[in-house]
């Protein structure tokens, strides 16, 4: 379980440039949930996410995980229990290093120390076996250097990293916005899938608002550093994209301000 309590974020205090990024969000999120996030250019989405994985700690307010306080903690200690995917498809990998190497790193984290980023034949045959599920072939291009994937191929490859170690929680900050229509389909089912087989506890930002209703059982809607609407599962069932959008601007007062939204 992750929780925040009164989380608060304030960038350059005391400056002309001072922004209160997020305003005292208390949110918590269930095992297995699967949080949706949409909202306004600036609302403080990305600070969210970096709140939870550790880039940057709250001002106010505290982050647990599994009821331990993990505010203090940087993001490198987190990264056993968190998994993210970033918008970006160079940022999740090391593009001179294989795929299996990539994957024997990743699959190192959290793991005891000592056991090193060495790809075994053990390992290798597991990596193959998950890396088959992406369906995109990549289990017959294990020694592929990943600089030479495609933006598509990175993607779920770095989704598989940020997975299949089963983190406490995974982050996918707009993961899909990067890629064409095909490929975001493809990373969209992938991420089902993943997140639906290992019950991941998953909170996604996104600008697809037909894609904010269609994936997981909750929806947060964040306007000006704060959660302003959170949307169950039975309510996410019927609701419009005009419903959303509506909804949004009755309780911000004003219309969703977001520079790259896409309706569906
Ligand atoms: N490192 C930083 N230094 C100063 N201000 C920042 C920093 N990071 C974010 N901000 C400001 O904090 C506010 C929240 O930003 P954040 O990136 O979290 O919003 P967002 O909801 O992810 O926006 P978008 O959808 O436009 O990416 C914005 O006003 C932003 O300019």
């Amino acid at each position: 379980m992750l929780q925040l309590e009164n989380a608060s974020k304030l960038f350059n205090a005391g400056t002309p440039d001072e922004k209160l990024a997020l305003v005292g969000v208390s949110l918590t999120l269930n095992p297995g949930d699967f949080v949706t996030v949409i909202g306004s250019n600036g609302a403080g989405k990305s600070t969210l996410m970096n709140l939870i994985s550790g880039v940057m700690k709250p001002d106010y307010g505290q982050v647990f995980l599994q009821g331990k306080p993990i505010g203090d903690l940087p993001e490198h200690r987190r990264s056993r229990w968190i998994g993210r995917v970033f918008q970006d498809p160079m940022a999740g990998t090391a593009p001179r290093m294989t795929i299996e190497e990539n994957l024997a790193m990743a699959y190192s984290r959290g793991k005891r120390r000592g056991l090193g980023f060495g790809v075994t034949s053990a390992k290798r045959s597991f990596f193959r076996e998950q890396l088959k599920r992406l369906g995109i072939g990549l289990e017959d291009r294990l020694r592929a250097k990943v600089g030479l994937l495609s933006g598509g191929e990175r993607q779920a490859l770095s989704l598989l990293m940020a997975t299949f170690t089963r983190p406490d929680i995974l982050l996918l900050d707009e993961h899909t916005a990067a890629l064409d229509p095909a490929r975001a389909e493809l990373i969209t089912r992938l991420t089902e899938e993943l997140v639906r087989e290992m019950s991941l506890t998953t909170l996604m930002v996104t600008h697809n608002m037909e894609q904010a209703i269609r994936l997981g059982n909750r929806l947060i809607m964040m306007d000006k550093g704060r959660v302003i609407l959170d949307v169950d599962r039975d309510r996410k069932k019927t609701l419009t994209v005009e419903e959303l959008l509506d909804e949004f601007a009755r309780i911000s007062g004003h219309k969703l301000a977001d520079d790259r939204v896409v309706l569906g």
